[in-house]
This record gives structure tokens, C-alpha cells and sequence, in this order.
């Protein structure tokens, strides 16, 4: 296991956000954290890097407590991407793509700005957005932006990425681009934690499964173990089939009316 997270807590306003949250994640695969609006995922990225003051965690990486690492050593390790927000910033893609690499400059960033370079090129290229360099952020549209996003992060040159939802609002070619980097860096070593609310796109690509209800763990393993009809009924409330894939075998979520769906699902 590179990321071990133990006992994870939040309390805000009285209210318990996460509630004893342990997970354990191995790097070089494709790790999905679910669950319902509210369940608590985005504040479980936020604690995993230490931006949450009022939680309790103990979080280890690599076997060190990642908490007790210098702010820019941090910075090196781990990145993360949040959900997309539209920006008005005057700023090109390039650069935007080179703020990933602030953690790696040193006082005089004319010392690595070859290797720099070097290295958002290559994050351009690997999210397709080569062509996109010296075009205005604010230009882009929102799957675009999505992409640049996830280019800063490779820009960072980190160890382990924590994603929200990377693939929300994106058309399905751009969903299966964005999960073909994801599923390269996994390939590559790295640890990768991704909150999804596409419970179809998770049973596709993902290779371990955390769901989260009410600021707990109520359910972790393989997707086709966790997303089960049960399942969805306890922790959605909808009623659903589950159908295999004919080209994977993987599952498939058929999620019509309700009134369809009331009676006993078919597995
Ligand atoms: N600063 C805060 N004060 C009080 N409650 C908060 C605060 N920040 C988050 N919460 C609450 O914590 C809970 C978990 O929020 P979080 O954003 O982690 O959920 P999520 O699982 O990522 O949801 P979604 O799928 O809707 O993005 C929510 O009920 C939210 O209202």
C-alpha cells in the first residue's frame, strides 16, 4: 500500500462529516471514491492533503506521515484536481500548465525553466492540448478547461493525484480520454484516488471501488462486489439491474423510471 489513511474525522458545526475513515490504496491501479451528494468525498481529498484543520487523520505515504512533510514537499508528492469552476483569469494555457511545476522551482526558476518547459510540453501533449498552448484559459470550453486542469497536475510530476470528479461534464469521447490518462498513470505507478458520480464509468474502468455514505465506508472492493443491486437501493435509494457488459463482462447499470424497476433485479 502506498496511501494508508487511519481514522479519518471531521466534525463541522456538530456534524459529523467523516466518521472514522480508514482506506488503504495501492498504487498502479485505478482507485474510485463514490457515494451520494454529501457523502463526505470532497472533504476526504481535502483531508488526505492536510487542508482540512479541524480534522483528525493520520495519513501516511510512501510509509511517512505525509502530514509532518515540509508544505513543498507535499507539493511534490501529491496533486489535486478539483472540480472544474470556470475561470476569468488572464492567463494562456501554457502557463497555467506551469504553475504544476512551482513546487519543483527554486528561488531562481531561470535555473530549471528548460527542464520545465520540457515538461508542460509533454503534459500538453499527453491531454491533447498541444494546440491549445498560447490560447486564453477563459476561452476554453468546460471539458477543455477540465483537461488543463489535469495538465497541471502531470506538470507536478506527482506521486500520488486526487481527482474530483475529472469527468463530470465532459462528452462521452472526451469521459474516455480523460479515463485513458487516468488509466496510464495508474500504469505507470502511480497512486490515484477519484471521486466519480458515473457509476457506469466506474464499473468500466476502475479496478477497486471505496464507497462513502454519511462520512462513512459502507462498502470497498472490486466494482462488480460493490456495485450490486443492494447496493444502490440502500445507499441511493434507486432501484436498478445490473447487467454485464457483453465486451467485458463488467457491470452495467440499467437505472430507467422506477416504476419500471420495482420488482426484484435481474442480475
Ligand atoms: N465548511 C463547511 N461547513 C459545514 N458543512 C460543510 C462544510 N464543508 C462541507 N460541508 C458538508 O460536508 C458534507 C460533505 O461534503 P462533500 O463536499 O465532501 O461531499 P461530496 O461527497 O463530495 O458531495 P458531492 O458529490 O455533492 O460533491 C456535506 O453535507 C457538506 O454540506
Amino acid at each position: 500500500m502506498s496511501l494508508c489513511v487511519q481514522q479519518a474525522r471531521l466534525v463541522l458545526d456538530r456534524r459529523p462529516i467523516l466518521d472514522d475513515v480508514s482506506i488503504a490504496l495501492r498504487p498502479g491501479r485505478l482507485n474510485a471514491l463514490i457515494g451520494p451528494n454529501g457523502a463526505g468525498k470532497s472533504t476526504l481529498l481535502r483531508v488526505i492533503l492536510g487542508l482540512e484543520p479541524a480534522a483528525h487523520a493520520h495519513v501516511e505515504f510512501e510509509g511517512s506521515d505525509f502530514h509532518a512533510l515540509p508544505r513543498r514537499e507535499r507539493a511534490r508528492i501529491a496533486a489535486l484536481v478539483e472540480q472544474s469552476s470556470a475561470t476569468e483569469q488572464p492567463i494562456d494555457v501554457h502557463d497555467a500548465v506551469m504553475l504544476g511545476r512551482l513546487p519543483h522551482q527554486g528561488l531562481w526558476s531561470a535555473d530549471t525553466q528548460a527542464e520545465d518547459e520540457a515538461v508542460v510540453a509533454a503534459a500538453l501533449a499527453r491531454t491533447g492540448l498541444a494546440a491549445f498552448a498560447t490560447r486564453r484559459l477563459a476561452t476554453l470550453s468546460g471539458g477543455e478547461q477540465q483537461r488543463v486542469h489535469i495538465a497541471r497536475a502531470l506538470a507536478q510530476q506527482p506521486r500520488l493525484i486526487l481527482l474530483d470528479e475529472p469527468t463530470n461534464h465532459l462528452d462521452l469521447a472526451a469521459q474516455m480520454a480523460v479515463m485513458e490518462i487516468l488509466r496510464g498513470l495508474a500504469d505507470a505507478g502511480l497512486t490515484l484516488l477519484v471521486t466519480m458520480h458515473d457509476l457506469n464509468l466506474t464499473a468500466a474502468w476502475f479496478d477497486h471501488v471505496i464507497a462513502l455514505h454519511r462520512g462513512r465506508v459502507v462498502a470497498e472492493g472490486a466494482p462488480e462486489a460493490v456495485i450490486e443491486p443492494g447496493f444502490l437501493a440502500e445507499v441511493y435509494g434507486v432501484a436498478a439491474s445490473i447487467l454485464a457488459d457483453p465486451a467485458t463482462g463488467r457491470p452495467v447499470i440499467a437505472y430507467g423510471p422506477q416504476k419500471f424497476l420495482a420488482g426484484p433485479a435481474i442480475i
